[in-house]
Order: C-alpha cells, then sequence, then structure tokens
C-alpha cells in the first residue's frame, strides 16, 4: 500500500500497464523489456496477467524476469484472478509472492473469504473481483439474490469487509470501466477502497464517465488499466503518457487539490 501510494505520488499518476504479451517468443521478449522500458515513467503499476505467461513454455522463468525488470519502486498486481479454497489459495500466494515477486494480486472471491485470506499478506495489494468489464450473454454478476442486491454487490461488500478486518495488507476491487453506473454505485458503498479498473480502449470503457464515476475525494484511489492499447501501439511511452495525461487532465478539473 505505501509502495502504491509513494508511486501514485511520485509519477503523479493513476495509470496501470497492462502486460498481455502476444508473439513468438523471440518478439515478446523484446518487446516486454520495450514497453516496460517506455511505459515505466507514466505508470503507477505494472499488471501482467498470468495466463499470457502461462501459455508459453517458458512461461514462469518470463514472468520472473519481466518482474526483475521493472523498477522497483513500481508495485507489479499479478492478474491470476486466482479463487480457491484456502489450503489452495495459500499455494497460489506463495507462487504469486514468493515465486514471481509481486507486489499484489487479483482474486476471484466467488468461493468466499477463505479465497482471499492467504493472499493479504502484510504490505500486499489484492484486488477482488466485484464488477468484471466484460459482457457475457449469461453473466452472473447481476442476477437478483434473494438477499437484495446482486452478486457484484456481495462481492463489493465482502472485499470491503477483508479490508476494514485485514489491516495489515489491502483489500481493493476490480471494477470494468464498461460500466461507469456501477462503478459510481461500489465507489458510494466502498468509499475509501482502491479500485483496478479494466476496461478501458479496446474493450470500449468511457474513461472520463469511469473517472467521474470512481475517483475518490482526493482525486486518487482507481487504477486504471489498458493492455492492448499500450501493447500495440507504435510506440508505448506515447501511449502511456497520452492515457496519463487524459486521467490527470480529469483529476485535475474534478479534485484540484489531489496532486
Ligand atoms: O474485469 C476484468 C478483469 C480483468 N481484466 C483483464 O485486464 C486486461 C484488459 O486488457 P485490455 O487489452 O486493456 O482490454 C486483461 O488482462 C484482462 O484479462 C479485464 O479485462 N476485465
Amino acid at each position: 500500500m505505501q509502495k502504491l501510494t509513494a508511486r501514485v505520488q511520485a509519477a503523479n499518476s493513476l495509470l496501470c500497464v497492462g502486460l498481455d504479451p502476444t508473439g513468438d517468443d523471440a518478439t515478446v521478449a523484446r518487446r516486454l523489456r520495450e514497453v516496460i522500458a517506455q511505459a515505466a515513467p507514466y505508470a503507477a503499476a505494472f499488471k501482467p496477467n498470468l495466463a499470457f505467461f502461462l501459455s508459453r513454455e517458458n512461461g514462469v522463468a518470463l514472468l520472473q524476469q519481466t518482474v526483475r525488470e521493472i523498477p522497483t519502486d513500481i508495485p507489479v498486481i499479478l492478474d491470476g484472478k486466482f479463487g480457491d479454497i484456502a489450503n489452495t489459495a495459500e499455494q497460489y500466494a506463495r507462487f504469486a509472492y514468493d515465486v514471481v515477486g509481486a507486489d499484489g494480486v487479483t482474486v476471484n472471491p466467488y468461493m468466499g473469504d477463505d479465497t482471499i485470506r492467504p493472499f493479504a499478506r502484510p504490505g500486499k495489494l489484492v484486488f477482488s473481483l466485484a464488477k468484471t468489464s466484460n459482457k457475457p450473454q449469461h453473466g452472473l454478476q447481476d442476477a437478483a439474490m434473494t438477499r437484495g442486491g446482486s452478486i457484484s454487490d456481495w462481492a463489493a461488500r465482502l472485499a470491503k469487509l477483508m479490508d476494514e478486518e485485514i489491516t495489515d495488507s489491502t483489500v481493493g476491487l476490480v471494477v470494468g470501466a464498461t460500466e461507469p453506473a456501477t462503478v459510481a454505485k461500489l465507489r458510494a458503498a466502498c468509499p475509501e477502497q482502491w479500485f483496478l479498473v479494466p476496461g478501458i480502449g479496446v474493450q470500449g470503457g468511457d474513461l472520463s464517465a469511469t473517472l467521474r464515476a470512481g475517483l475518490r475525494k482526493d482525486g486518487s484511489g482507481l487504477l486504471i488499466n489498458s493492455s492492448r492499447g499500450i501493447w500495440q501501439a507504435a510506440d508505448a511511452g506515447a501511449a502511456a503518457r497520452e492515457l496519463q495525461e487524459q486521467i490527470n487532465e480529469f483529476r485535475a478539473v474534478t479534485s484540484p487539490t489531489h496532486a
């Protein structure tokens, strides 16, 4: 948490640079180095997606190398969407933190609080899926529940409870930018928590509506992710800078005291 807030301030950035590497092995190795070097000055965090590494024969080694190349003052969130019972989750936590060296993870809270607890190590960032950015034809998250509210409301409530209970690490939420009204609803329910927000760019999320809905009163509290938008850009640094500036222009107008 301290590392994240220090980086957000030092880089004046809420940009999370997603690393979803595609291409042949030589291209991927070169492009990862390039994207990290070019985008780092504008990044509040990097988010490698585990699937894009595990799908390669040397995936774990590549992921470890990637994390080593990220400057040590920039938090790394391993997007693994981990979600299993406690003793299994403990193994995933050892993988993410001890093998890979990540500062945080994404978790799928569908199985309840024991999927989250093993990841809540001191100083670590845990982002629990609440409202995801994809639009499945048959989604679960808005299904009405007998006690009222949708599954995403309950997922947000669980993440808030965990964040309140676990004081030496941070439990935030994953909330997609593709539905700003839900971002606003979950921000009202969780006024202080960090939201990791994918869905900008290729997925069509609305940046300014998301910032309006999700920024905390202090002009912070969101990590806006872009993966393909930066990976596929001719100039990854320029793409990262442009998005960082768009975010900051909005913050300057709505929360002039954020800096
Ligand atoms: O709700 C979610 C949760 C995670 N993701 C992940 O974020 C990136 C988005 O990539 P883009 O190329 O910027 O669309 C990717 O790793 C997803 O697995 C998400 O999109 N939505």
